[in-house]
């Protein structure tokens, strides 16, 4: 089973994710990953990420390339053994992000669709997927704003995107309301896993 961990920059998702791995009750062979990877692939990415002059497209296919080289090396073969893989962020975050990035050019009618068609030839969709839900400003606030993409207001475009995704597929997203203290997050994400 493939659960992911979304929301935006400083909702938490970490927090949430090095807690599960920590926990007893998470089997033991759990294989708990994230994008952008520590590969050379997410290493690009961590390029694109700091350069504030970026193009979006090419941006956008670096993450793809990052989540591609994820998919094969970490996601596919642990599935594939029925291993339980917990993922902190996945091809969501293309679909909100590059999707609100690529929205100030005039490059495309539908960004987020034109993402999720990049995409939907060869993924492979989360079975379920945490969001954790903030507000913009604590979004910003939390993490420090320490690149480019953690402005309240960027963060308001992206967060307009998580919310038509989880319209689009409201079987496979729970929403917590990630607000509250760590504690009382950690145990709302960890009922839902139960
Ligand atoms: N529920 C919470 N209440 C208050 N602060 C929190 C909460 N959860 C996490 N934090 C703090 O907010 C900051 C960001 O948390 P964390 O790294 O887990 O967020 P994230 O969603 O993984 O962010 P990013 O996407 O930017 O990596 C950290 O300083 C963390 O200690
Ligand atoms: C996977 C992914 C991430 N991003 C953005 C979101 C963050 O601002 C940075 C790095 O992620 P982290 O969780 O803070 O380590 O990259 C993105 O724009 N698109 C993506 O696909």
């Amino acid at each position: 089973m493939l659960v992911t961990l979304e929301g935006l920059d400083g909702s938490g998702k970490t927090t949430v994710w090095e807690r599960l791995r920590a926990d007893d009750a998470v089997p033991p062979d759990a294989v708990f990953t994230r994008e952008p990877t520590d590969s050379w692939y997410g290493d690009a990415v961590q390029r694109s990420i700091d350069d504030d002059d970026a193009d979006s497209l090419a941006e956008l296919f670096l993450y793809t390339a990052d989540h591609a080289a994820h998919l094969s090396d970490t996601v596919r073969p642990a599935l594939s053994e029925d291993r339980l893989v917990v993922s902190d962020r996945y091809s969501d975050s293309r679909f909100a992000y590059q999707g609100a990035t690529l929205a100030s050019s005039d490059r495309f009618d539908d960004p987020l669709q034109f993402v999720r068609e990049v995409h939907a030839p060869w993924t492979r969709p989360p079975d379920r997927t945490v969001y954790l839900d903030v507000d913009p400003e604590t979004a910003a606030r939390r993490s420090g704003a320490t690149n480019k993409f953690e402005t309240a207001e960027y963060l308001a475009d992206v967060r307009d995107n998580y919310e038509r995704l989880i319209r689009d597929d409201p079987e496979r997203f729970v929403r917590v309301d990630a607000t509250a203290d760590p504690d009382t997050v950690y145990e709302r994400v960890r009922a839902v896993l139960e």
